[in-house]
């Protein structure tokens, strides 16, 4: 998957900026609040219809401005594909090849794209609810069906809440509504567990190759139940049981898949005691890899990579070692602040462009 072309009118610092994109690396330079992430942003937004910055799409409009709008033309093997965002305050309006798409669920997915930047590193000590977005963002780029699931379990879950709320609730109702749930759940926590195992096995070569040792990562899933449980519903739905008084009490449900949790390890210990601030940086930017090599195995292509600010956050020695192991077949956005010189790119080629105030131009790389 690649993008050929995009143009970004009222987003953010950008006026009405049209630009085509090369194959491979795409290095977009420029000084310090010029428009490089807003960039990469706008790009994340069309795949995910939310910003990684902001859940407001108001502050993604340009100052004084009413709407937004984002045009890109993608390219799947030699199928051409033209996409339309337009945004203003009463919601999003999509659309493929000038045809209304009415869901915006229908829409995400149309643009695959993984993004690695500096704020990625709060993964590892922020909420669980953080964790549980990331995790649910990265299989939903790769099935289909988790993302209708959860779509659907998150429904039932704001009924059950409604019904625990009532003084005299429906119990036969509540009891459809809960079993509804349990047969959701089976789905997510196995998809999240296989994905949580997959990943791991994609990401530890890439660890290896930027740690230069034999140290071993990998995780532990917390969910409802226990991991030699996962696929007995009949237990789930005891525990349901088991908890309604309680559920009741707080007029809330207190347990389930909405409450999971991922601990991220470094041989075997707790990532957030053990490990340094590079190795953290490490290992998030090979997860990020291994999830563009499952998309590859799983889609049969690679997604768009975004990598914001990728140079700063590492040494130089990393740098190359980063551009030795990215594929010459992906598409990949990275923004820099730092001048880039040639032997940086460990032999890659790459197509230059330089933000300025909100413009981009194409430019030649410094030797
Ligand atoms: N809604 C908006 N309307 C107009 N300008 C905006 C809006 N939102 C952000 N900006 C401007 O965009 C600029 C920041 O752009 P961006 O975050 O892309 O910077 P950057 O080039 O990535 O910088 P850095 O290298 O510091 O990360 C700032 O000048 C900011 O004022």
């Amino acid at each position: 998957m690649k993008i050929s072309r995009l143009r970004l009118v009222h987003y953010r610092n950008y006026t009405d900026e049209t630009v085509e994109f090369g194959d491979g690396i795409q290095l977009i330079c420029g000084k310090n609040a010029q428009g490089k992430t807003n960039l990469l942003e706008a790009i994340y937004y069309c795949s995910t219809m939310r910003s990684h910055r902001t859940l407001q799409d108001q502050h993604l409009i340009q100052k004084e401005e009413a709407s937004f709008l984002i045009d890109l033309s993608l390219q799947r093997g030699r199928q051409k594909e033209q996409l339309r965002v337009c945004v203003n305050e009463k919601g999003k309006n999509l659309f493929i090849h000038r045809n209304p798409i009415l869901r915006v669920s229908d829409f995400i997915g149309e643009v695959n794209a993984v993004l690695f930047c500096p704020d990625d590193l709060q993964l590892f000590t922020a909420s669980p609810k953080v964790r549980r977005r990331f995790i649910d963002i990265e299989i939903s780029k790769l099935s289909r069906r988790y993302t209708q699931t959860l779509a659907m379990f998150q429904r039932l879950l704001r009924e059950r809440n409604a019904l625990l709320k009532q003084k005299e609730p429906d119990l036969v109702y509540l009891q459809v509504v809960t079993e509804r749930m349990c047969a959701c759940e089976m789905v997510i926590l196995q998809q999240r567990h296989a994905f949580l195992n997959e990943l791991f096995v994609f990401c530890q070569p890439f660890y290896s190759h930027f740690a230069q040792d034999d140290t071993s990562i990998g995780f532990e899933y917390h969910t409802v139940l226990d991991l030699d449980h996962l696929k007995d519903e009949q237990l789930l739905k005891e525990k349901y049981e088991k908890g309604l008084v309680r559920d009741q009490m707080s007029g809330q449900t207190n347990l389930g898949v909405h409450k999971d949790d991922v601990i991220f390890t470094i041989e075997g210990k707790n990532i957030n005691s053990y490990a340094s601030q590079g190795q953290k940086r490490t290992l998030l930017l090979s997860m990020k890899l291994a999830i563009t090599a499952m998309i590859k195995e799983k889609l049969g292509e690679y997604p768009i990579l975004l990598l914001d600010d990728v140079f700063s956050e590492l040494d130089a020695h990393r740098c190359r070692q980063l551009m030795e192991v990215l594929p010459q077949d992906m598409q990949i956005f990275i923004s820099s602040a730092q001048p880039i010189e040639q032997e940086m790119l460990a032999g890659k080629v790459a197509d230059v462009f330089e933000v300025t105030d909100g413009t981009i131009q194409r430019r030649v790389l410094d030797e």
